[in-house]
């Protein structure tokens, strides 16, 4: 995601603020013309910048400014909430109810990603015990109805379109009509997209609104399409009643500033956003989070808040105590290979550890890891005690590993291979050593109990070159003793 230059873009502009000896009002706008520019980059519209850019000209007292205040910080809060403000358009988007039907239009341009996340929505709620059915009101593209119909079968989601018939009005409400009587309670309806916008795919839009009526229509956008968004989103804003947005392919070299526009042209809620290809890349949105990330701040919030959600409670002391801990054994790893092949919650959180498990488990490669984890399981079952609970990599002599060898009946070899894995997910949870739990939502309480050299090695080695290095991130780490900033790692503020 090309977003993170946008959050190092700005980390610099203030850093540079910062530094100035005086802070006057050419000072303040240089900053803020250079986060302007940073923005444009980003494919932010225009308008949406200048606005910004006078805002926060009126919320930032220069007085403020002068020495012994925190500069950094006030410019800092002032650009993440005024992002905010424009990812939120003050009102939730209508929200369907397990159990009563809702209808829900797809709208967007060919090719933005709209049949793939038709079928990523239904999958998503269908795997929440939701009842989601699929419509194919797209006649225009050929084989748009197979598409639909070969996502639908592989995600076992039931599905209505037509071959011959040619009236996607028709199509949808058939579709409509059918799945009510099935009592499906999310009725999907995908419409026809086409190349650019055209009076004929809006007329059409319209009347399949009309005969299916929607309890709401998304807008899918796809996240590269830069400075065109605004445009493109108010065009269908204005024919349907567009009450949420979807934005994909927020993997590629998207710049992302799009969705910002897309948000202030519809006046409604990015909902989820679109990660890849695949049905499971798919996101809630939040705002804070994300506008944390595009500030290149990192979401400490995210993996706090999935430890709190998944891990049972009774279950969160003793994780979070070996967390704090950061001192790693065997036994531990072996309780998370079985968490892990269980896909039980600490195996969740496990994977979420920078760089744990997609090296472990590569995607695509599911089985074949999967047999690994067990081949090393059973070398560990041929381990002592205390080879288990020893946190000493050196206590691994030759002699004990030919043993583990001949015992589990496997080549040293393996053995060799499972201990340098064994050391690279020590390494990798040495870097939560000391860090203090806050309670859920409290995330300023996490700020403050980590020390810039814990936070640094957790946090991924772009983002920290992003934050000025060791420096910046000190810089940052002084001033988050501040509550207000908790708000920036999406905690309580
Ligand atoms: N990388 C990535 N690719 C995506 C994402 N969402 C969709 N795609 C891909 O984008 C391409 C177009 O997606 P479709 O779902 O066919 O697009 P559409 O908007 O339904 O197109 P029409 O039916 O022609 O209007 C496909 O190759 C998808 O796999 C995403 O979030 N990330």
């Amino acid at each position: 995601m090309v977003l993170g230059q946008l959050g190092g873009s700005i980390t610099r502009a203030l850093q540079q603020m910062s530094n100035a000896t005086i802070i006057d009002e050419k000072v303040v706008s240089e900053c803020l013309n250079e986060i302007s520019r940073a923005l444009l980059q980003a494919d932010v519209q225009f308008k949406m910048v200048r606005d910004m850019q006078a805002n926060i000209k009126r919320i930032v007292n220069p007085d403020d400014l002068a020495a012994g205040h925190n500069k950094r910080r006030i410019m800092q809060k002032a650009v993440f909430d005024e992002l905010c403000r424009i990812l939120d358009p003050g009102k939730p988007s209508y929200t369907p109810k397990k159990g009563k039907t809702s209808i829900i239009m797809f709208v967007g341009l060919q090719g933005s990603g709209k049949t793939t996340t038709c079928t990523k929505y239904a999958h998503y709620h269908q795997k929440k015990g939701w009842k989601p059915a699929l419509v194919c009101a797209d006649t225009f593209r050929a084989g748009a109805f197979d598409q639909l119909k070969q996502n639908a079968t592989k995600a076992k989601i039931p599905f209505y379109g037509s071959y011959m018939e040619s009236d996607p009005v028709k199509i949808a409400a058939e579709g409509v009509e059918r799945f009510k009587q099935e009592n499906c309670d999310l009725i999907i309806v995908d419409t026809s997209g086409r190349h650019k916008q055209e009076a004929a795919l809006f007329e059409e839009m319209r009347q399949v609104s009309e005969a299916t009526k929607p309890d709401l229509v998304i807008f899918v956008m796809d996240s590269s399409i830069g400075q065109a968004a605004f445009d493109q989103a108010q065009a269908f804003k204005q024919s349907v009643s567009v009450g949420a947005v979807i934005v994909t392919k927020m993997d590629g070299h998207a710049k992302g500033g799009g969705a910002l526009s897309a948000v202030a042209a519809t006046k409604s809620p990015v909902i989820f956003i679109g990660t890849g290809e695949h049905m499971h890349e798919f996101e809630v949105f939040d705002v804070k989070p994300f506008v944390s990330r595009l500030l290149g701040m990192g979401d400490w919030s995210g993996f706090m808040d999935k430890i709190h959600e998944v891990v049972p409670t009774d279950q969160q002391p003793e994780l979070l105590q070996k967390l704090s801990e950061g001192s790693f054994t065997m036994r531990l790893m072996y309780e998370q290979f079985q968490n892990m092949l269980k896909m039980g919650p600490i195996g969740q959180v496990f994977s979420m550890l920078p760089g744990s498990s997609s090296e472990l488990m590569p995607k695509g490669h599911e089985k074949e890891s999967q047999a690994k984890i067990k081949r090393y399981m059973t070398m560990m079952d041929s381990m002592t005690n205390d080879e288990l609970d020893s946190t000493n990599p050196k206590l691994m002599n030759e002699s004990r590993m030919l043993r583990i060898a001949r015992g589990s009946g496997r080549s040293v070899r393996e053995v060799v291979d499972m201990m340098e894995e064994f050391k690279r997910l020590a390494k990798i949870w040495s870097k939560m050593k000391g860090l203090k739990i806050p309670k859920k939502g409290d995330m300023s309480a996490l700020s403050r109990n980590m020390n810039a050299q814990q936070m640094s090695k957790a946090l991924p080695p772009q983002v920290l070159k992003q934050m000025g290095g060791m420096g910046g991130l000190q810089n940052l780490m002084k001033q988050m003793g501040n509550k207000d900033l908790g708000g920036m790692f999406g905690g309580e503020r």
